[in-house]
């Protein structure tokens, strides 16, 4: 893992950064922040540009930004990223998570999830305390791949802290840290395994059977979970919401979900920190909490980044940021 903690000063200037930014468009736009962003992000602390792209160029698996600001008078915690989207609450600290992500790379969004959102927001919501998207709580959110269905899923998953007020812990596995038997191994890069859209895409939380006539993705695609590099390879991985082809690869996910949880670690996030999860080294999941819809409950903001924007263009056949599944 890989942190840099801001000081004062640094967060003071990243902070006049997002005043700017803030400042330039009449109503709150999104997609507009996103492309000020990448406009303001040269402007970012030296240090903190550097620690990115050592980052990237190290492709560090975990890495945390921590003091980043948030703002005194933070609206209360949403009770669900539509409350969020239509409010803009918490817009400043969507900024700061743009200008640090456009370090690492280019932030894209799906048709299919949040409304097409760039910056998504996750926060517990009523009804959903036990579903398998990241508005549960009562529920653990099981080790995944973000968007392990895609071949254009994010290199980085970032998430950005509001308010963690229980510590609840955000559960990580590197798959450098991993041994896994050499039979296993072999089964697991083979494409034997079949990836499907999730509960956040689909918006059900029916059996996926049942999405007969959601396109194309619903039927899932096959590949393998281990892939690239012979001793450090790339990881895809998502119990839920993957399935084996035949019994030895079915064993094989049961397998790999047992040595996975085992080698699981945690960051609790503080308010001001952002995670960037390398989203082909590190599954990640998260703890069961419980919420209270109080204002007070657990708020991160999260932004999906690309390494090669061209990859998705190419996937959409249109130079849109907002892809569809
Ligand atoms: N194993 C799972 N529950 N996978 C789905 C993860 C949650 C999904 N990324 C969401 O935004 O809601
Ligand atoms: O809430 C967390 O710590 C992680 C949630 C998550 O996996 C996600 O939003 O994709
Ligand atoms: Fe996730």
């Amino acid at each position: 893992m890989h942190k840099l903690v801001l000081t004062a000063e640094e967060r003071e200037n990243i902070d006049a950064l997002i005043d700017g930014i803030v400042a330039a468009d009449e109503k709150w736009d999104p997609m507009a922040a996103m492309d000020r962003a990448a406009e303001a992000a040269p402007s970012l602390p030296l240090r903190l540009r550097a620690f990115l792209a050592q980052a990237r160029a190290e492709e560090s698996d975990v890495t945390v930004v921590s003091g980043l600001p948030v703002h005194p008078d933070l609206p209360p915690t949403p009770t669900g990223w539509d409350l969020a989207a239509k409010s803009g609450a918490g817009h400043r600290e969507e900024v700061a998570l743009l200008l640090c992500g456009t370090a690492l790379g280019d932030p894209f969004g799906w048709e299919s999830q949040q409304d097409g959102r760039i910056v998504h927001d996750v926060c517990p919501a009523p009804g959903m305390e036990s579903s398998l998207t990241s508005a549960s709580s009562a529920k653990t959110l099981s080790l995944h791949t973000e968007d392990v269905f895609h071949p254009c899923r994010a290199d980085y998953v970032s998430l950005l802290c509001l308010r963690n007020p229980d510590a609840v812990g955000t559960t990580v596995t590197r798959v450098g840290s991993l041994d896994f038997p050499e039979s296993l191994r072999s089964t697991l890069r083979e494409p034997r395994f079949r990836f499907f859209p999730d509960d956040s895409h689909t918006g059900t939380s029916l059996p996926r059977n049942a999405a007969d006539g959601e396109g194309a993705a619903a039927a899932g695609m096959t590949g393998p979970v281990l892939f690239g590099p012979e001793h450090a390879p790339y990881l895809r991985f998502d119990i839920d919401f993957m399935s084996g082809e035949d019994a030895e690869a079915a064993e094989a996910v049961l397998a790999t979900q047992e040595i996975l949880s085992k080698a699981a670690g945690r960051v609790a996030l503080e308010p001001g920190d952002a995670v960037f999860i390398d989203n082909y080294q590190v599954v990640h999941g998260r703890e069961p909490f419980a919420a209270r819809y109080d204002g007070k409950d657990r708020w991160l903001k999260r932004l999906n980044l690309s390494r090669d924007i061209r990859r998705l263009y190419t996937h959409s056949a249109s130079r849109s940021r907002i892809i569809p599944a």
